[in-house]
């Protein structure tokens, strides 16, 4: 079964008194324990193909289903409780919280799903993440004591905890070096090959990209191309292509 569907999704905004159509007849269906990178120039539809894919935002038309769950059929409580317990995210803003130590923020997810911070078993879930992280070590420490790209695995740890049927990742190596952004791409290459668990990530850089599985390239809300196992020449080539349409 499809980890993540999307069947003729369009997002429409009135701009300046005309429509626009930010996601444009969007279709497409990922398998558990595939990588998906989402690619394409500033403005071409990618945030709001996340926001939709997601259940951030709701399409103007078209379904989204995340498993067999069709998520224009949720209200906004289904859907709050669908992102909590089935989504994960990461995004370049980490979104940590400073004043809860970094098991803390792990466990987030599942303190907001109604797990009582005193419960062994979410302690225990949280060192489990945070140890294929690489920082079980740094449970109790403030995430201000740790470096950017420590801090986007704990993120990625917090998006592991609940063990959620997609993770959605928003430029998560945007603001990090290339070896610490290789660290995150090895984390979450790890997540798809060890956990089979499936994710979306946006990304403008074709070296991200070449971790993913496949590669789709949306322009003007649409997408326009697909690559199987995308190489960096390969990608940078297409999203130069993209400019020159
Ligand atoms: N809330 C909104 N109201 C009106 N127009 C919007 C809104 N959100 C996005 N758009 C428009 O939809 C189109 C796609 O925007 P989107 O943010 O999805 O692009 P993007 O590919 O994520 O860009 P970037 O890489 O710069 O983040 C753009 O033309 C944008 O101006």
């Amino acid at each position: 079964m499809a980890a993540l569907a999307l069947e003729s999704v369009t997002r429409r905004y009135r701009r300046g008194g005309r429509d626009v159509n930010a996601l444009d007849d969007v279709s497409l269906t990922l398998r558990r324990g595939r990588f998906l990178a989402v690619m394409g120039r500033s403005g071409s539809g990618k945030t709001t193909f996340l926001q939709c894919a997601a259940g951030l935002d709701r399409p103007t038309s078209g379904t989204v289903r995340i498993g067999e769950t069709d998520l224009s059929r949720l209200g906004e409580a289904g859907l709050t409780r669908l992102r909590r317990d089935r989504i994960g995210f990461v995004f370049q803003a980490l979104n940590l919280v400073p004043s809860l130590t970094v098991a803390e923020n792990t466990a987030l997810p599942l303190l907001l799903g109604g797990d009582r911070p005193e419960d062994p078993a979410v302690r225990e879930r949280a060192l489990a993440v945070l140890s294929a992280v690489g920082l079980a070590d740094r449970a109790d420490d403030s995430p201000l004591t740790l470096s950017g790209g420590q801090q986007q695995r704990v993120a990625i740890a917090r998006a592991l905890v609940t063990d959620p049927a997609v993770i959605f990742a928003d430029e998560p190596t945007g603001a990090l070096d290339p070896v610490t952004a290789r660290d995150v791409l090895t984390l979450l290459r790890d997540a798809v090959d060890r956990e089979g668990h499936t994710v979306v990530m946006v990304t403008h850089d074709p070296v991200a990209a070449s971790w993913t599985d496949e590669a789709v390239f949306i322009e003007a809300g649409r997408i326009v191309n697909r690559m199987d196992r995308p190489e960096p020449d390969a990608v940078a080539r297409t999203l130069a292509a993209l400019g020159e349409r």
